[in-house]
């Protein structure tokens, strides 16, 4: 059992350092990274896709390499630029509405991203709920315009209601996330009238194969993301994105770049904005380089005590 603790480049969703226990079972290594805003209960699934990553074989791939989109955090137009350039990525997504950022930064920063990216490239935006509908339609329409075309809206409002509210009144298809990772019983939520794309991520749904039937349930194309693990993390997200019957969209699995180190030397990196499918998670090999202190490591398996308690 390793307990690392790795800077992010730039802060993300509020996170400053990304911190997370790698286990070791029969088949391999697995991660439990749950964010530290979540719930005992919460991180059950988070559990059960690690120990279903150290302890089981994932379901067969369908295909070999898997199109990533690049992440841009909230950051300047220029950094924006550098970000998408240099990631070889023909899709980018862009993380707007943060709290406290204005609209017009984040128009700022779209059209940075088109600059970088050309007139083939597409953008698509994460609002994370920060929206309530009158917001959205209007911020969704200002964000078009400055991005020239969006791939899709990520999660503009809270609820489900809303984001169909919402999806009525704009042309932009809407994604639907946190309305799938937080529901009580993501196997039950009904997104298909509230939204055009289901995003999916392994972690908070349990797994591979219980990603799978949430991906089958929600009767949507999907999009898998990551929750910004490690490599040993993001391959189980490969391995769901690769076992999908069908993947039309770009994934958000490239988020490796927004950490400053990695726990393997066999890292998940893109190339020509492809993620290869590795069959198992890498070793952890350089897991000592970014060992977490006594404090954090306590902390992490006090927590994993609980939750392993709670299954
Ligand atoms: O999809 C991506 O490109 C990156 C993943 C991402 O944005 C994310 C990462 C951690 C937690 C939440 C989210 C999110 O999609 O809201
Ligand atoms: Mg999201």
């Amino acid at each position: 059992m390793r307990v690392y603790a790795i800077p992010m480049r730039n802060r993300f969703r509020g996170i400053t350092v990304r911190e997370g226990v790698l286990l070791e079972g029969p088949a391999g290594w697995g991660e439990f990274c749950p964010f530290l805003d979540y719930s005992d209960a919460e991180c059950v699934p988070w559990l059960e896709c690690a120990e279903e990553s150290a302890g089981l074989h994932w379901p067969a791939p369908l295909r070999t390499s898997i199109p990533v989109n690049c992440t841009v955090p909230v950051v300047s137009p220029e950094r924006a630029h550098e970000i998408v350039a240099a990631s070889g990525c023909a899709t980018a997504k862009v993380k707007v509405a943060d709290p406290g950022t204005p609209l017009s930064s984040d128009l700022e920063r779209v059209a940075a991203v088109r600059d970088a990216l050309g007139p083939g490239g597409k953008i698509r935006v994460d609002a994370n709920a920060a929206w309530d509908v009158d917001v959205a339609v209007a911020a969704i329409s200002a964000l078009e315009r400055a991005a020239g075309g969006l791939e899709y809206v990520e999660q503009p409002c809270r609820t489900i209601e809303e984001l169909a509210l919402v999806r009525r009144r704009v042309a932009v298809p809407v994604a639907a996330d946190e309305s799938i990772r937080r529901a009580e019983d993501p196997l039950k939520v009904a997104v298909a009238g509230a939204a055009d794309i289901a995003v999916i991520k392994v972690a908070p749904l349990g797994g591979v194969r219980r990603a799978l039937k949430v991906a089958e349930a929600s009767g949507l194309p999907c999009v898998i993301s990551s929750a910004v693990e490690t490599s040993v993390g993001l391959a189980a997200g490969l391995a769901l994105a690769a076992a999908l019957p069908s993947l039309d969209h770009a994934c958000g699995l490239a988020t490796l770049s927004l950490l400053t180190g990695d726990v393997a030397t066999d890292s998940l990196r893109p190339m020509n904005g492809h993620l290869p499918v590795p069959t198992t998670a890498p070793l952890p090999d350089l897991a000592d380089r970014y060992a977490a202190d006594a404090p954090t490591t306590a902390r992490w398996l006090d927590r994993l005590a609980r939750v392993t308690a709670l299954r």
